[in-house]
């Protein structure tokens, strides 16, 4: 079953049209990997999902539902959303920044301290930087705080953003690894943007590539590797080994 249907999205930002055609979808229980070229509407196309961005024609199915029908800021709250870099609530500690959609939600407070340990612990954070400000962490845990907070409401989607691309390569590995246990041990849906092939091939059960804002191809990483759809996949595949 379908939990992502693009219908005909086209994007405009004044008089560029960004994305002009845009059709696809993502079954429930993908790792879904976008990788592309600069300014290939990556971005663009994960913010149209939870509605940061309205698409300018076309229309998007979210969960069974057109965003024009969703509450837009119920769908964000349901929706994980993790960015590049920190954006912690520098103001909040650990424990208060992951606990921060589930209060929202009016979880109760045995529910909270249950859900911020839990996560905590599969994202191998100590329980002990419960009262850690963001501004003493380091940039690995921050970004593992990050990942804690977006899935502390257990989302069945969640959206990433280059969520990686500003730790060291050995914690870059670590939280490879742990997003593709929590994939498979939740069996949440995942939308990824990289710019790593590697890191696309290797987490992704699917890939789609971006250029331009059309998809030149979305298919498994095998299928990706031994058929590149055309010159531009065939050179993004062959800087890997
Ligand atoms: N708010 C905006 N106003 C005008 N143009 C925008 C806006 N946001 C993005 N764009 C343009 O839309 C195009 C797609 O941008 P987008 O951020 O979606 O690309 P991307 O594939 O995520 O790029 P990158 O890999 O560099 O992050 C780019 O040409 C960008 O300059």
């Amino acid at each position: 079953m379908a939990i992502i249907t693009f219908d005909h999205v086209k994007k405009v930002y004044g008089k560029q049209t960004v994305i002009p055609n845009l059709s696809f979808s993502v079954e429930k229980g993908e790792f879904v990997m976008m990788i592309g070229t600069s300014g290939s509407g990556k971005t663009t196309t994960l913010k149209m999902i939870n509605g940061l961005i309205m698409p300018s024609g076309g229309d998007i199915i979210v969960e069974g539902k057109s965003i024009k029908e969703h509450d837009l800021i119920a769908l964000r709250r349901s929706i994980g959303y993790v960015i590049q870099g920190s954006v912690l609530f520098p103001h909040m500690n650990v424990e208060e920044n992951i606990a921060y959609v589930l209060k929202l939600l009016h979880k109760s407070k045995e529910e909270i301290t249950q859900a911020v340990d839990h996560w905590m612990k599969v994202t191998d954070l100590d329980l002990s930087l419960k009262k850690r400000f963001p501004s003493e962490l380091s940039g690995g845990q921050q970004q593992r705080v990050g990942i804690a907070r977006a899935l502390a409401a257990t989302p069945d989607l969640v959206l990433m953003d280059e969520p990686f691309g500003a730790v060291d390569a050995i914690t870059r590995e670590a939280l490879q690894q742990e997003i593709k246990k929590i994939h498979a041990q939740v069996g949440i849906t995942i939308m990824f943007i990289t710019h790593d092939i590697e890191e696309a091939l290797t987490l992704g059960t699917k890939v789609m590539v971006m250029d331009q804002g059309q998809i030149v191809q979305y298919d498994t990483p095998e299928v990706i590797k031994t058929h590149p759809a055309n010159a531009f996949v065939a050179q993004l595949v062959s800087r890997t080994q």
